[in-house]
């Protein structure tokens, strides 16, 4: 019984294959394609894959994106499925004013952050942070409700919006310093302490809210990039998303009628 679970984010389609569709279950294959390579799967690294016998996905990238997708995988029988954010799904409660606006991949996110801290111990509040083509920060109470989170622009973003928007900055990537002397530097530097700041006001906004330390995530593609300029410890998770999809078709299924 083998699990093909798909995250496409608005760079990058990440997909993995484990032997059982449950927390746990061990990672077979996985790959990333870039957006405009996608059609490269079903005859590239999807073709010499044992046919998947389920599959659930979280795609932010849109319709027509989904298709394509949707498209490589009619190398199998296996329908494709997604994830609509709903009111409750797997322990975690979605307070967003309307819950399927919310982004489905910071949704997985949270579920499998979720688990992955009560996995640890007891239950605690959570500040997710999600580096992707986008920042994502989210905040969670103890008892795994979401309270609502920041959206900023990822790095890349940042450098590009300053780029078109002024005559001066024009200039390679540079390092990330506490004093920057030179635009390549300033710009980087400028770009991660924003994302920083920004995680450091929400863990304030939810110390103050439940007076009690939270567990710190951080996952995405350019995760590492950030973890070395935060202003406390984070820990850095890859996969998580693949993670709360294994804990989204547990639960499900655990609550499937017999
Ligand atoms: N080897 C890499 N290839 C592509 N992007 C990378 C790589 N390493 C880090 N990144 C960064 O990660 C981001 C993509 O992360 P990812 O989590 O796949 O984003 P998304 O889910 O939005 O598609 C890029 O914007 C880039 O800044
Ligand atoms: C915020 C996002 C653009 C992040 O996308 P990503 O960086 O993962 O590609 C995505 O989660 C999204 O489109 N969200 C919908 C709006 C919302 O969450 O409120
Ligand atoms: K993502």
């Amino acid at each position: 019984m083998t699990f093909l679970a798909i995250d496409v984010g608005n760079t990058r389609l990440k997909w993995a294959v484990f032997d059982q569709a449950r927390p746990g279950a061990a990672l077979l294959e996985h790959g990333v394609e870039f957006l405009d390579h996608i059609e490269r799967l079903s005859e590239g690294p999807w073709a010499r894959l044992a046919p998947p016998r389920h599959m659930l996905g979280c795609v932010v990238a849109g319709d027509t994106v989904r298709r394509r997708v949707a498209e490589q995988m009619e190398l199998w029988d296996v329908p494709p499925r997604w994830v609509v954010p709903a009111a409750e799904e797997a322990g975690v409660v979605n307070g967003y004013d309307h819950p399927s606006r919310l982004g489905a991949d910071r949704w997985v996110a949270m579920i499998g952050a979720r688990h992955r801290v009560l996995a640890q111990g007891a239950a605690r509040p959570l500040v997710l942070v999600m580096v992707g083509t986008a920042v994502t920060v989210e905040a969670l109470d103890a008892s795994g409700r979401f309270l609502g989170g920041f959206i900023l622009p990822g790095h890349g973003i940042m450098l590009r919006a300053l780029e078109a928007g002024t005559a001066g900055l024009h200039v390679p990537t540079g390092e990330v310093r506490p004093f920057p002397s030179n635009t390549s530097d300033a710009l980087t530097s400028g770009g991660t302490y924003a994302i920083a700041g920004a995680v450091e006001c929400m863990v304030q906004h939810l110390l103050a809210h439940c007076g009690q330390e939270p567990a710190c995530i951080m996952t995405g593609g350019a995760g590492w990039k950030m973890a070395p300029s935060m202003t406390r410890p984070f820990e850095l998770v890859e996969n998580l998303i693949f993670d709360g999809l294994l804990e989204i078709t547990a639960h499900r299924w655990a609550d499937a009628p017999a």
